[in-house]
C-alpha cells in the first residue's frame, strides 16, 4: 500500500454484501452504515476513474458510468483502460470492499444515486471553444431519468456560465423536485492524480445553497484541505485561470530561455534564482519544448474563445499560446543547425508522452516535433517506456532505448523520463553515428554534461543554456 494512502486505511470498512455488481449493467446500490453518499460518476477517463475510485476508498458507494462499452468491459473485468500511479492498487481494494462498480446504464445509475458527478471530456470544438456536446448529452439523460432531485456536480472544465445555463434548462424541463447544479473543478495532475485527489491545495465549489455546501463537505470529509465555496461562475473561471496562469509561467520561462541563448545566461540558473522569491515560487519554471497534454492547450484556446464571445481581449494568453506554439520549431532549428540537414538522418526520439509518468499522448509536443522532422525527411526512431502505439506511423517504436539510439545521428529528448537518467553515456557514444544530444527538457545537469562531453565526445545542446561542444567543453558562466 503506497504511503500516501496510509492516512485513509483506518477509515476503510470492509463490507461483504456489496459484491458481484460488476457482472450486470443493471443493479441497485444499497445504502448502509459505512457508505456515506451514493455517488454516480459519469465519464470514467483520467478524472472520473480517479475521482470514483478515491471517493469509494473514502467510504462512499460509487457507480462509474461511461458511454464507452469497451472501457466499462475492461473495468468490469478488473482491468484499467488508463495508467495512473497507484490507481490499480486502490481500485482493487475498493472492488474487494464492494464499494465501486461499473456500468453503461445511465438510467439505473442516475436513479440509484443522490449525487451525480459529471467528468466527461470537454475537448476542443472546431473554433477552439470547449465542445460541450458530451456534457449536454449527460444533462439530457439526467433530466430524463432522474426521479428525485439529486445534486449534479460538474467536475469537467466548462466555460463560465455553463453551470447556470444547465440548471436553468433543467428547471424548465423538470416538473420533479429541482436538481441543484454545483461546479467543483478538478486540479489533479496526470501521473500524480491519486496523490493529488487526497492532497489538494484547495477544493473549490461553486454552489448556490447551504444544502449544496453540505454535500460537498460530506463528499470530501476525509480530505484535509480548505474548501473554498464561491459562486458557480467564479468557480468555473478559477479552473481556467489557474491552468492559464501555470501555462503562462511556462511560456514566460521559455521566452527567457530564448533570451538567455542570445545573452549567454543560463536559464536553469535564472529560474532557480527567481524561484527563491516566494512571491514567484519555484514551480512551473522548467524551460524546454513547452507544455502539452489534454488540458493546457485546449483550456487556453477555450479561454481565448470565451474572450471573443464576451468581447474581451486576453493578450497575455495570446502570447502564452503563441510562444508555446513556436517551441517545437525552435527545437528542430537546433537539430538542423547541428546536423546541417535532416534528410535521411536517423534521429532517436527519447520520450513521447506529454510528460513523464503518464501514458497520455494528447497534444504531446513529440507529435509536433515528429511531424516537423518528417517534413525535413528524417528517419525517426523512438523509445518511450509507456508508449506501444503511436499515432504517427512513420515513427519506428523500439522497446529498448539503445536500439532506438543505435546508429542515430542525434538523440532528441522530448520527455524527461526517470529512466533516461541512467543513460550509459559511453555506450551512447559508441552507438551514435554523430554524437549530438538535444535535451528538449533540460533534464541533465549542465555541469555534469561538461564531463560527458569531455569523456564521451558528445555535443550537448539544451534549451536556454550554452551549447557544450564535444571535447572542447565551455566553462559554466558564473551565476553570481
Ligand atoms: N486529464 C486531466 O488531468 C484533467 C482533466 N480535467 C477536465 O476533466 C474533464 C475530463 O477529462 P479527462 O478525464 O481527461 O477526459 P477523458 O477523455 O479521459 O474521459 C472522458 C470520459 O467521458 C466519457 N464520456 C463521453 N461522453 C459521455 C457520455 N455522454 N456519457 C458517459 N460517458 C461519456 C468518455 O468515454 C471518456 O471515458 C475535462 O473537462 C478536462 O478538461 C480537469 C483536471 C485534470
Ligand atoms: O486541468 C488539467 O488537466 C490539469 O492540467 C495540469 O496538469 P497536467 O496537464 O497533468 O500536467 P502538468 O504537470 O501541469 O504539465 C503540463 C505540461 O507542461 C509542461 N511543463 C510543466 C511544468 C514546467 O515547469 N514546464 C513545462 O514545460 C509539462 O511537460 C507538460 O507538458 C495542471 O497542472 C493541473 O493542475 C490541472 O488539473
Amino acid at each position: 500500500m503506497g504511503s500516501y494512502f496510509r492516512p485513509f486505511i483506518g477509515k476503510l470498512r470492509a463490507n461483504s454484501t456489496f459484491q458481484s455488481i460488476q457482472r450486470k449493467t443493471v443493479f441497485r446500490i444499497m445504502w448502509w452504515e459505512g457508505f456515506n453518499v451514493k455517488v454516480a460518476v459519469i465519464g470514467t477517463g483520467y478524472v472520473g476513474l480517479v475521482t470514483g475510485t478515491c471517493l469509494a476508498y473514502s467510504g462512499h458507494s460509487v457507480v462509474c458510468v461511461d458511454s464507452s462499452a469497451e472501457k466499462i468491459a475492461i473495468l468490469s473485468s478488473g482491468g484499467l483502460p488508463l495508467w495512473e500511479q497507484g490507481l490499480d492498487e486502490l481500485l482493487n481494494e475498493t472492488i474487494k470492499l464492494g464499494r465501486i462498480c461499473f456500468t453503461t446504464d445511465m438510467k439505473s445509475a442516475v436513479q440509484s444515486s443522490d449525487v451525480l458527478i459529471v467528468c466527461v471530456g470537454t475537448p476542443w470544438g472546431p473554433g477552439g471553444e470547449a465542445d460541450l456536446d458530451p456534457l449536454w448529452s449527460v444533462v439530457r439523460q439526467v433530466a430524463l431519468y432522474c426521479k428525485q432531485g439529486p445534486f449534479l456536480i460538474i467536475k469537467s472544465t466548462v466555460p463560465v456560465g455553463t453551470s447556470d445555463e444547465i440548471e436553468q434548462w433543467l428547471h424548465t424541463v423538470q416538473t420533479k423536485p429541482s436538481i441543484e447544479v454545483i461546479h467543483n473543478p478538478e486540479f489533479l495532475r496526470q501521473g500524480a492524480a491519486v496523490y493529488d485527489f487526497f492532497h489538494p491545495d484547495r477544493i473549490v465549489a461553486g454552489c448556490r445553497t447551504i444544502q449544496a455546501r453540505s454535500v460537498i463537505t460530506e463528499l470530501y470529509k476525509d480530505i484535509a484541505a480548505h474548501v473554498y465555496f464561491c459562486d458557480r461562475r467564479s468557480s468555473e473561471l478559477i479552473k481556467y485561470a489557474s491552468n492559464a496562469f501555470l501555462a503562462m509561467k511556462i511560456s514566460f520561462i521559455n521566452m527567457m530561455a530564448d533570451f538567455s541563448e542570445h545573452t549567454g545566461a543560463r536559464i536553469d540558473v535564472v529560474a532557480a534564482g527567481m524561484g527563491m522569491d516566494r512571491r514567484i515560487g519555484k514551480s512551473f519554471l522548467q524551460a524546454g519544448i513547452g507544455y502539452g497534454g489534454s488540458c493546457f492547450p485546449k483550456d487556453l484556446q477555450a479561454l481565448l474563445s470565451m474572450g471573443h464571445k464576451w468581447n474581451c481581449s486576453l493578450p497575455l494568453l495570446e502570447s502564452t499560446v503563441s510562444i508555446n506554439a513556436q517551441r517545437p520549431q525552435h527545437l528542430v532549428d537546433k537539430l538542423l543547425h547541428a546536423l546541417g540537414t535532416l534528410k535521411a538522418k536517423r534521429i532517436a526520439l527519447l520520450g513521447l508522452t506529454f510528460k513523464p509518468m503518464t501514458d497520455d499522448l494528447r497534444e504531446a509536443t513529440s507529435l509536433a516535433v515528429s511531424r516537423l522532422c518528417l517534413q525535413h525527411g528524417a528517419d525517426l526512431h523512438a523509445y518511450d517506456p509507456f508508449v506501444r502505439d503511436y499515432p504517427i506511423a512513420e515513427v519506428v517504436l523500439h522497446r529498448d532505448m539503445y536500439e532506438a539510439i543505435d546508429s542515430a545521428d542525434a538523440i532528441v529528448i522530448l520527455t524527461e523520463w526517470e529512466q533516461l537518467h541512467d543513460l550509459d553515456w559511453q555506450l551512447v557514444s559508441q552507438k551514435l553515428r554523430t554524437r549530438v544530444v538535444i535535451d528538449g527538457r533540460n533534464m541533465f545537469d549542465w555541469d555534469d554534461m561538461q564531463h560527458v562531453a569531455d569523456t564521451c565526445h558528445i555535443t550537448y545542446i539544451s534549451m536556454g543554456r550554452p551549447v557544450i561542444y564535444a571535447s572542447t567543453a565551455m566553462k559554466s558562466p558564473d551565476p553570481v
